[in-house]
């Protein structure tokens, strides 16, 4: 599991195109039969995946957390990018196809993740935020997850918004989680984009084209920089951090986020015509 540090605002003007990507970009996340984590002291939210090809999977304890196992006082949001799998929580086995999101709740011991075919394996996106009660096991797909439709063709940003884990959906303590898909022809997401000082976001972009990028861009409102990214990789968005993409061709996302409130319409847009 690696470590990263939250970053001042007023530091980050200071940080080259390397910089922005050591502290913010997220690499790999699916290297067959390996879990890979970040542990990130943004409201301590552990962004990783697993690719299990050759077998089962099992979730460790890591010694970051001093914690009997991962889920002692912790808990998981799932949703499966890719392969149908099956996640099995203390003996209860759940399928997961892609898209669909299974929340795990606190105080679970034996989490593993399995993919149905070797030649198409799942690849488990999994968020952890620390938590202080047990909400129950619960798995959604995405038909159930009140899917809304934003933006317009002419603005290049027509996606449909998914919300899993949230107020109105599968219960955490401060997790809140779902995807967003640009519809084919657009690349715009979260444009006009916006802050929220109360919680950090991080972002798993997938389904971008192999040789596609996402310009992911972020920073201050009037201080702004970006980053090149690629399918399969995320982003730590700090709480003062716009985090608005444009894709040179359309794309899904996963947003999670976790911090001082619960309710996923916090948001404090900002005008275009303010944005440096
Ligand atoms: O497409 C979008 O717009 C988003 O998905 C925005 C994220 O959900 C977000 O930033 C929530 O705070
Ligand atoms: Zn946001």
């Amino acid at each position: 599991m690696q470590t990263r540090y939250t970053t001042n605002p007023s530091d980050f003007k200071q940080y080259d195109t390397d910089r922005i990507r050591r502290e913010f970009l997220i690499e790999s996340l699916f290297t067959p039969n390996t879990f890979e984590f970040v542990y990130s002291h943004y409201d301590r939210m552990i962004v990783g995946g697993v690719m299990p090809v050759d077998g089962p999977q099992t979730l460790p304890a890591y010694d970051e957390l001093k914690a009997d196992f991962f889920l002692q006082r912790r808990e998981l949001g799932i949703i499966n990018l890719a392969g149908d799998g099956t996640v099995t929580v203390d003996g209860q086995v759940i399928d997961l196809s892609k898209k669909e999101c299974l929340y795990v709740g606190m105080g679970s011991r034996e989490v593993t993740f399995r993919s149905n075919q070797a030649d198409k394996p799942a690849k488990f996106a999994l968020i952890s935020t620390p938590a202080h009660r047990t909400c129950p096991t619960a798995k959604l797909t995405s038909a159930e997850a009140s899917p809304v439709d934003l933006g317009a063709q002419e603005t290049a940003n027509q996606r449909t918004i998914y919300k899993y884990i949230h107020a109105d959906g599968l219960q955490s303590c401060q997790l809140v989680m779902g995807l967003t898909t640009l519809k084919s022809g657009n690349i715009w997401n979260t444009m006009p984009p916006h802050v929220h000082d109360r919680r950090m976001e991080a972002y798993i972009y997938f389904d971008v084209p192999e040789n596609q990028r996402v310009f992911h861009f972020m920073g201050h409102p009037q201080e702004t920089r970006h980053l090149l990214v690629a399918t399969d990789q995320a982003i730590l968005s700090p709480p003062w951090s716009i985090h608005a993409g444009a894709g040179t061709a359309s794309y899904s996302f996963i947003w999670a986020m976790a911090g001082e409130n619960y309710s996923f319409t916090d948001m404090d847009f900002v005008q275009l015509s303010d944005i440096r």
